[in-house]
């Protein structure tokens, strides 16, 4: 109901206004001003095309054809042989500078319609006495940057605007401009991006990259996995972090995890990080990288008691960590723990004993819950990620979701809002396998990507390559200065005949015959 004895000021009534009578020269002078003024905003924009327009005018004047055409044959060779010579830089240049004849000829041209009629501009009705017209505004497009397949233009919101709205036009926008796929995101308060994707870099399989030179730390945050849908690496944070797969039958949950293991290959073989792979499906899956396990489980009670394990060595780091630090950094003394488990629904939802379904539904949640700064960290597939099978599934910080077989699925996985913010993984189509949604620490905004695939010869070469170390080496007894390459008080070194690593893990368990109790 509108207010009647409210404190608003009535509005303003139209009025028709005085005729005011204006000398030429002075609508001639504000017409000069105005065209002064479009010179100048045009030159401060685009410089460049500026002094080309105004240097080839000025050649041709003072020498005609021959000039320009000498000219632009200098340029074409100065820019084969810098292709030639520097191809990266190149590469970049060639990129800013298509960009920007985008950014003129495809983007600006159409701007004011597309953001009108999407509406995103705004208009403000202003009557005079005669006529009613409108004040228009427009969104600005700040800047413009291109990959290989995508073009992402900032730009600033107009008042009243919020990410959100423009999220809400993503299809439209992609209509507009012909794009196989708009999506929005939020830049710094006031901006947002909006990338328009044109080829898709994942509709072919993704090789696996090369992984030889991963040999630091620091690597354990970028671990390549797969190609991201803006073309760039997909790569995983594990440091720090548990990481859930989810997909249906058949989507290739089994690339995204061989993909991980490989990219960690070096670190295993150089022992910054130990494997711990559970398989409950009966081993079949994983057993081909046994020899770059340390642990191997594949039926319930032995996986159970792994997981035991793994909750002991987490608890023993946890207290010596206490107060040092608080994110372990993974060393040759006190590697990273990444405990892998194939279908978790196994362990959670389909066990039947008691006994095992107690110690499981203990372990699993404290891991996932406490594992992650002492360097414990879970990476699990799942095919139904429901809540009666994986309660404890926002404890995974890197969540990817694959194809799955309902929408309301996607949710579940990556959190609420991801399936209405893009993340449609019941679309992905069967013959997509490894393609998905990743939301990582928090963010909003799903990532689409696809996991590379390692066939089955690239998986033996894998396991093969970056074996666990044969020969057991003698650690260095803790170094209470420094943390990285410092023991664990009670751990001691392992001298082993046979490799303790390889001993604690494909072949029996030969560690409680070999070493004293408090170094198991
Ligand atoms: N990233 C990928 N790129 C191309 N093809 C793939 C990819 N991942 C899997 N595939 C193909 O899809 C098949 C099934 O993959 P995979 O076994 O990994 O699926 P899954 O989700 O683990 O299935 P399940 O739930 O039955 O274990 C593979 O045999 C392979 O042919």
């Amino acid at each position: 109901m509108p207010r009647i004895k409210g404190d608003r000021g009535i509005p303003p009534l139209p009025t028709r206004h005085d005729r005011i009578t204006v000398p030429v020269w002075a609508v001639v002078l504000v017409l000069v001003a105005r065209l002064v003024r479009g010179l100048v905003v045009v030159i401060a924009r685009h410089p460049v095309a500026f002094a080309v327009v105004v240097g080839s005018t000025v050649l041709y004047r003072r020498t005609g054809l021959l000039g320009p055409g000498v000219l632009a044959g200098a340029v074409v060779l100065v820019a084969l042989a810098w292709r030639l010579v520097h191809r990266r830089s190149f590469d970049r240049v060639a990129r800013w500078a298509w960009g920007r004849v985008r950014l003129v000829f495809v983007y600006r041209r159409r701007w004011r319609a597309a953001t009108m009629h999407c509406g995103l501009a705004i208009q403000i009705p202003t009557a005079t006495g005669q006529r009613v017209t409108f004040d228009e505004y427009f969104p600005r497009i700040r800047t413009i940057r291109r990959s290989a397949a995508v073009e992402a233009l900032r730009v600033e919101l107009l008042p009243g605007q919020t990410p959100e709205t423009w999220a809400a036009q993503a299809e439209a926008l992609r209509h507009v401009y012909r794009a196989r796929a708009c999506r929005v995101r939020a830049d710094r308060v006031g901006f947002v991006w909006v990338d328009f994707y044109r080829r898709d870099p994942l509709s072919k399989v993704v090789t696996p990259y090369p992984v030889d030179r991963m040999d630091d730390t620091a690597d354990l945050e970028n671990l390549p996995v797969g190609r991201r849908e803006d073309g760039q690496p997909w790569l995983l944070r594990l440091r720090g972090s548990h990481v859930l797969v989810a997909g249906a039958t058949g989507s290739g949950k089994g690339s995204v995890l061989w993909s991980l293991i490989r990219a960690l290959g070096p670190a295993v073989r150089d022992g910054i990080v130990e494997l711990w792979v559970c398989d409950p499906k009966g081993g079949m899956e994983m057993a081909a990288g046994a020899p770059m396990f340390a642990r191997f489980a594949y039926d319930l009670p032995a996986i159970a008691d792994l997981l035991d394990d793994a909750v002991e060595r987490m608890r023993a780091r946890a207290d010596w960590l206490r107060g040092v630090t608080r994110l372990h950094v993974p060393s040759r003394a006190e590697p990273l723990i990444v405990v892998v488990v194939d279908e978790i629904a196994a362990l959670t939802a389909y066990v039947t004993d008691r006994d095992l379904k107690r110690r499981l539904a203990a372990s699993l949640p404290l891991l996932l819950s406490q594992g992650r700064a002492p360097g414990v960290v879970v990476v699990a597939a799942v095919r139904d990620p429901r809540e009666e099978t994986l309660p404890f599934r926002n404890l995974f910080s890197i969540r990817v979701a694959l194809r799955l077989v309902e929408a309301e699925q996607v949710d579940l996985v990556l959190g609420d809002g991801a399936h209405d913010n893009g993340a449609r993984c019941e679309d992905i189509p069967t013959s997509q396998q490894g393609t998905g949604y990743v939301v990582e620490g928090g963010s909003a905004e799903p990532i689409r990507v696809r996991a590379a695939w390692p066939d089955d010869a690239e998986i033996r070469w894998t396991a093969d390559h970056y074996r666990l170390p044969l020969t057991g080496e003698v650690l260095d007894p803790i170094d209470p200065a420094g943390l990285d390459g410092a023991t664990e008080p009670g751990r001691r070194p392992v001298p082993s005949p046979i490799g303790y690593q390889w001993a604690r893990g494909w072949v029996p368990d030969l560690s409680a015959f070999l070493l004293p109790r408090d170094s198991r």
